[in-house]
């Protein structure tokens, strides 16, 4: 068993249609199996990674008839999803089949491509859908004799560090744990293995369990990107006669977007003791980097497998048994640099970690072997009757010894032919229930040909069209959540803000569809409709805020190409939220905090979290940045009944975001209100009080800031309060009292003493304040110590030998940012409703408010 390096590929996509409309400019070349990277800005030289593989796939295609995307000319260098299986599933499927266990993990940012390859869509099927057909036909075109082969699969999502059975009814929306075993080491206790009988059986359960992933998805959308996807295929080939089962499993895992590997900017808050979105990602990270430090050092190290619920799994994949490929898929768009080059800087790592992949035998399983005992025992009794001659009985005790053995014979006989029904029965079943599904498909597919019908768009493209609606003529359907058992409505959906009578559809008998809302929020083209409104071809309808739905009417022309992203951005500007072209970045970036934000209000409402939360445009000066930067989004949280109030970086939001909709899920399976202390819709950290300037241009002619009251503003840009600073020069001996011009102090020696003494009017709700601010060139903020009244009566002093030209330059030309900072009171019980209370007693202390 040598050991062997994991296998590194490299896929570049197509520009999107956003990036084609903006005109993105291509920073991705690839020469043999080298990437290179340009810089955008030219500040660094092209950087140059060497992989197994670099593969090509953002231009030289051509869309086929039937939708696959292929070379456009004998000379063409794209690399087709059938070109992607060949090097890589191809190989790791061959090695299966001989009993090696083969892991394949795709790793990129959000949108690079990552599900393109794993999974593929309908007319261009990726490296997953690929082994499934390939497995049976290799295995057939082996057909060694006296081999039973036995095919199972599972398929699980981990997301905020919990585990769900994609393929399980019964164990769906519940969490499983790993375990350790001795020898298999990490797995999954209770996970639901289906036993295949052929390709298109594994096909339809892994459509089944993208089925279950699109409705977690549509429910909770930016899941998907945060959700790490692992399909395990287990084949289990039997030496009957040997009594020796080879065993191997296929790992294929889609990781969540890389971009979440960074570490939270919340560090410490009991929020992220509480939530654990970024943990597997992070600690794969570490886990890559501990295998890389230990291949070069040659040194035994720790790696911190055991750290998160993806790297346990992965266990083997990482280190042990396994022959393991690495998938990165990159943009090719200058916008993603930074992430491209992290992602390419990742895959290197990843190169120089050993596997030692051999071949799993293991005696065969016990039920099979028992069959296999028994009917060897069986066999040979039999032998035995036909022989068995036995001397001094007589006549008539041979006749009724022969009889009794002839009535175990034919029960044996029997015993041996129920077994083979009963599997053939399996077999059968087997085959009926894949016949029933694929008769449903079509029946799907007929009528969608006829009747008019809503189509689910997701944000992850690999998801949509996976949910399908049928409208039938001259009927009314009922649009609702089904958590009232009683009230089922036609059509389920759930997520924020579904209502239970939520809207109402109605197909008249000339095929037209007209919508209207009930209890809940539709938005039909982005405009909420306040009447009965007519749907046509192509329309989009968003329920709430995360079911986006089209509606297609039979034989009218037209693809279904609308994305998620073009429908935010109508609900955007409908909600009166248009930023023109000015800073498209910003634009952008500020929808998508408007939606989710948006979101988290109504989760919280429904929640009974009594805490409204608010975009917010940050300029660089209030957060005593540098005012050439931009300005960025923030979000606003206010609880006006406690009278607290915090404010989140996007990425922090965008984390806490995701918590809350995972206590949101949590509360609508199991009754149970996320607890009041360390959700995510509470942070103990302090907070920013407001921000003070001072210009130092007063210093730069040697006058004195003294006893002036700064107005101290917060991010919202109110005034906060006050704050009271004094800085006095020491006037150097050389020189007379202030200077006319400040290049007149060029090579003096300058003391500067800063004099932070209270801060005024500061809102009530912070109890305990202090200072930090950085003068010129520390690295370090100083910081007061705090205060109560809140005086801080701080002095700290800066010596400057010889000031030279940059320090008059600082003087003149910038300000002294003091930042007041403060802890808020504490809350006695920072939830209205009390913990851990069930959805009924919401219901019951809702019902009892609006009576
Ligand atoms: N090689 C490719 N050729 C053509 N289209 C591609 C290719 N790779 C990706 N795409 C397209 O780019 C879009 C984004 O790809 P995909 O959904 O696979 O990204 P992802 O990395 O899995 O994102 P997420 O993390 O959100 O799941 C899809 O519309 C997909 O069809």
């Amino acid at each position: 068993m040598a050991a062997e390096n994991i296998k590194v590929a490299v896929r570049v996509r197509p520009f999107n249609k956003r990036e084609l409309k903006k005109g993105a400019k291509l920073i991705v070349k690839m020469r043999n199996n080298q990437t290179i990277l340009v810089d955008p800005s030219d500040n660094h030289k092209p950087k140059t990674f060497t992989y197994d593989y670099s593969f090509w796939s953002h231009d030289g295609s051509v869309t086929g008839e039937d939708g696959y995307l292929t070379k456009d000319s004998e000379s063409s260098k794209y690399i087709e999803q059938k070109d992607i299986f060949n090097e890589l599933g191809s190989k790791l499927l061959d090695s299966a089949i001989q009993g090696y266990n083969g892991s394949l993990f795709a790793y990129g940012q959000t949108g690079s491509g990552k599900s393109y390859s794993v999974m593929g869509d309908h007319k261009n099927r990726g490296i997953v859908p690929r082994i499934c057909s390939e497995l049976f036909r290799r295995l057939d075109r082996k057909n060694e004799k006296g081999v039973q082969n036995e095919i199972t699969i599972s398929m699980l999502e981990i997301y905020n560090e919990k585990i769900r059975d994609l393929l399980e009814s019964r164990t769906r929306g519940h969490n499983l744990h790993i375990r350790n075993h001795p020898k298999r080491g990490f797995f999954v206790e209770g996970l639901f293995k289906a036993t295949v009988w052929n390709g298109q059986d594994l096909l339809v359960k892994i459509a089944d369990g993208e089925k279950q992933r699109t409705i977690a998805a549509t429910k909770m959308n930016d899941h998907s990107s945060r959700a790490h996807t692992i399909v395990g295929i287990n084949i289990s080939q039997t030496k009957v006669k040997e009594k020796m089962t080879v065993l191997s499993t296929i790992n294929l895992v889609d990781l969540a977007g890389s971009e979440r590997s960074k570490q939270t900017e919340s560090s410490g808050t009991r929020f992220e003791e509480a939530v654990n979105i970024n943990k597997s990602l992070l600690t794969l990270g570490n886990c890559i980097s501990a295998l890389c430090h230990q291949a070069s050092s040659g040194k035994n190290q720790h790696i911190p497998y055991r750290d998160s619920i993806l790297t346990s799994l992965l266990m083997n994949a990482l280190g042990g048994n396994s022959k393991t490929v690495m998938l990165a898929a990159i943009s090719p768009d200058s916008e993603n640099y930074e992430q491209t080059l992290s992602t390419l800087k990742y895959a290197d790592r990843a190169k120089s970690i050993k596997t030692k992949a051999e071949v799993n035998r293991a005696e065969t399983n016990k039920i099979l072997a028992d069959m296999i005992g028994e009917k060897e025992r069986l066999l040979k009794e039999l032998e035995d009757l036909k022989a068995n001659t036995k001397f001094g009985l007589s006549d008539e005790e041979l006749r009724k010894m022969k009889e009794e053995q002839e009535a175990e014979i034919r029960e044996y006989k029997d015993r041996i032919t129920d077994m083979e029904k009963a599997y053939k029965k399996k077999l059968s079943e087997a085959e009926t229930k894949m016949q029933q599904m694929a008769d449903k498909e079509k029946a799907i597919e007929r009528e969608m040909r006829e009747f008019p019908h809503l189509i689910n768009v997701n944000e992850d493209p690999a998801l949509t069209g996976k949910v399908i609606h049928i409208l039938y003529p001259k009927r009314e359907c009922s649009v609702g959540n089904n958590r009232d058992k009683n009230v089922v409505p036609d059509i389920v959906m759930n997520g924020p803000g579904i209502a239970k009578h939520h809207a109402r559809i109605v197909c008249k008998d000339d095929g037209k569809v007209r919508i209207e809302q009930l209890d809940g929020l539709v938005r039909h083209n982005g405009q909420e409709i306040l009447k009965r409104t007519r749907v046509r071809h192509l329309d989009r309808l968003m329920f709430g805020t995360t079911n986006l739905y089209i509606l297609i009417e039979p034989r009218k022309k037209g693809e279904l190409d609308v994305t998620w992203e073009e429908a935010q951005a109508e609900v955007a500007k409908h909600s009166g939220f248009d930023f023109g072209s000015e800073d498209a970045l910003l634009a952008q970036e500020a929808m998508v905090l408007y939606k989710a934000v948006n979101d988290a209000n109504i989760i919280a409402d429904e929640l009974g979290i009594n805490i409204k939360l608010y975009l917010l445009l940050v300029a660089p000066e209030l957060r005593g940045g540098d005012v050439s930067q931009r300005s960025e989004c923030c979000v606003h949280a206010k609880d006006s009944e406690e009278g607290i109030e915090y404010v989140w970086s996007k990425s922090e939001f965008l984390d806490r975001q995701a918590a809350m909709r995972s206590a949101y899920e949590e509360w609508e399976q199991s009754n149970t209100l996320p607890s009041a202390e360390n959700g995510p819709w509470f942070d103990d950290r302090p907070q920013m009080v407001g921000i003070g300037n001072i210009p130092l241009q007063y210093l730069a002619h040697l006058f004195e800031f003294v006893g002036e009251e700064v107005v101290l503003l917060d991010f919202t840009g109110q005034q906060a309060g006050f704050i009271r600073v004094d800085i006095n020069p020491d006037v150097p001996q050389t020189l007379k009292d202030s200077v006319n011009d400040p290049i007149d102090l060029l090579k003096n020696k300058l003391t500067l003493s800063i004099h932070v003494l209270q801060a005024l009017s500061i809102p009530e709700r912070f109890t305990n304040t202090w200072c930090k601010y950085k003068f010129y060139k520390e690295e370090v903020q100083t910081n007061t110590s705090p205060g109560s009244n809140p005086k801080f009566d701080h002095t700290s002093t800066f010596k400057i030998h010889s000031v030279d030209r940059q320090f008059i330059d600082y003087l003149t030309d910038s300000n002294l940012y003091i930042e007041v900072w403060g802890d808020q009171k504490k809350i006695s019980s920072r939830h209205s409703l009390p913990a851990q209370s069930s959805r009924q007693e919401v219901e019951e202390i809702k019902q009892i408010l609006e009576d």
